[in-house]
């Protein structure tokens, strides 16, 4: 499994051109790419990281790539991040690794999305492989998981013995749903609920998804229309 992350990894880092500002996303897929990007860095590349993540922060940090804040440039070139499912449409859920607010803020302000994955990932539908996470203010969180069942799905909120709190200070509900035939209209419908503060629908944001196989490494680019 870490054989076909890493190729991912490495095909994706191909596009990291001398002078970009990078997008670094977060999991242990994009781990891999991190640490390719540090040897860049090594060699000489001029590149700026903006990391998805206190956890992508700290490698970044270790491998002395240069960080700054998305409020200080006016476009990322390029963000590599991970996915816990991509359909045929190139549409994501991300948020298993519990970055998907930052993620998706960083996703949304990059000119190229580059998804690296295993083949494991690939759905036919979103949210038949995986819960939905749903990112949730602490406040009235309780409240905020009927209104998110109601929508049919079953919410189990994230942590065994205590809530994971994610890097912005909310909760995470995972959210079992028997596939979404319309991510379009949950995506709007959960975020119109109160003390929803992001959910882990990452649509239209990505631009090319690179899959780690056995024996190959292939590469989807998404047409522009
Ligand atoms: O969305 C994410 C973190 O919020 C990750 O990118 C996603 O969970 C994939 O992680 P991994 O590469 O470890 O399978």
């Amino acid at each position: 499994m870490s054989e076909m992350k890493i190729k991912a990894a490495r095909k994706a880092v191909e596009y990291v051109k001398d002078g970009m500002i990078l997008g670094l996303g977060t999991g242990s897929t994009t781990k891999f790419a991190v640490e390719e990007i540090g040897k860049l860095v090594s060699n000489g590349y001029d590149l700026v990281g903006i990391p998805t993540s206190i956890e992508t922060e700290k490698q970044a940090r270790s491998l002395n790539i240069p960080l700054t804040e998305l409020e200080c440039v006016d476009r990322i070139d390029l963000t590599i991040d991970g996915a816990d499912e991509v359909d045929p449409n190139f549409n994501l859920i991300k948020g298993l690794g519990g970055a998907l607010l930052r993620e998706k803020i960083v996703a949304y302000y990059s000119v190229n999305e580059i998804i690296i994955v295993d083949e494991s990932k690939i759905v036919n539908q979103l949210g038949t492989r995986v819960s939905l996470p749903v990112e949730v203010t602490q406040f009235s969180h309780k409240k905020t998981k009927e209104s998110i069942e109601k929508l049919g799905c079953v919410a189990q909120l994230r942590g065994s013995e205590s809530p994971f709190i994610t890097d912005n200070g909310n909760m995470i509900y995972d959210c079992k749903f028997e596939g979404i035939s319309d991510p379009y209209d949950l995506a709007l419908k959960l975020n119109s609920i109160p003390g929803v503060v992001e959910n882990g629908l990452f649509l239209d944001l990505a631009s090319h998804v690179v899959i780690g196989t056995k024996n190959e490494t292939k590469v989807l680019e998404k047409k522009a229309y």
